[in-house]
């Protein structure tokens, strides 16, 4: 039975940041919400978690492994580097939804995303140690078949990010609302889902009702571990065995 641990990371008060003591430089936003994009990602990734930039103000991952020091370690390190600090929820359930749902009302309690006095609050628990398992975490990496030659190399740049977005937008309802799962596009056309126990007649579904939707065909591979990088990695390699064997979905462990 899955047991995922999310995190919601939460930039402090920083709608007024970026205006105060004026509006600040587009350009200047945007490296800096992608270079802490990139601390979140390598930190968490260094402990097997997952990162993903969904809305860079607020950003989700996928904790299992990370414990409480860990993430009090990540706001200080921001909090002494970066201008602005951070706050996060953390919360564990079977649904990946639920979760996340969770995590965010932990902060919420806390005070407003825009709340000056509210800044580096760590709320809620995460899994303790000694009640990890080896299928804690499910992931689904979802891909769009033959992407380049159907749009990269066919299509303008910006048509062929329509369509990728197109997918992508119908399939992250369809996780969410079907099948309690959190989808995040991860750049190229990848999707990777983050899970509760699905089987394979649910991917089936999701990816037929994607194509009957919006036209697009995707593919995907399911992973299981005790971390996003171990479920993650093993769904890099069923969608690997999808690719060589033209298949549409592939369950790991239950691949050959
Ligand atoms: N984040 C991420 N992006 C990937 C990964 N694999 C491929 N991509 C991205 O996806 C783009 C398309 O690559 P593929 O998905 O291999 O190409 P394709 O044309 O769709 O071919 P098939 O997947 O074999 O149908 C690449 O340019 C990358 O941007 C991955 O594991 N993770």
């Amino acid at each position: 039975m899955t047991n995922t641990q999310v995190t919601l990371v939460q930039i402090d008060n920083y709608g007024p940041w970026t205006v105060t003591p004026e509006p600040r430089r587009e350009a200047d936003l945007q490296t800096m919400q992608s270079r802490l994009f990139a601390e979140i990602s390598q930190f968490v990734g260094n402990r097997g978690g997952y990162a993903f930039f969904t809305r860079f103000d607020n950003m989700i991952a996928v904790t299992n492994g990370c414990s409480l020091e860990d993430h009090a370690l990540l706001q200080e390190s921001i909090g002494n580097r970066y201008p602005v600090t951070l706050s996060l929820g953390v919360a564990t359930g079977t649904s990946p939804v639920q979760a996340l749902a969770d995590a965010t009302a932990r902060l919420q309690d806390a005070g407003s995303a825009q709340d000056e006095t509210r800044r580096e609050c760590l709320e809620g628990r995460g899994i303790e140690d000694g009640y990890r398992a080896d299928d804690d975490v499910q992931i689904a990496h979802f891909d769009v078949v033959n992407a380049t030659g159907n749009y990269t190399d066919e299509l303008n740049a910006f048509d062929t990010f329509i369509e990728i977005e197109q997918g992508y937008a119908e399939l992250m309802r369809h996780m969410r609302y079907t099948h309690d799962s959190l989808s995040f596009f991860v750049g190229g056309d990848n999707v990777i889902v983050v899970c509760p126990d699905l089987e394979a007649a649910d991917y089936e579904e999701a990816t037929a009702h994607v194509e009957d939707a919006v036209d697009v065909e995707m593919q995907v591979g399911v992973g299981r571990g005790a971390s996003a990088h171990e479920a993650g990695f093993a769904a890099k390699h069923a969608l690997e065995t999808c690719r060589a064997d033209g298949t549409r979905v592939e369950l790991e462990w239950e691949m050959a």
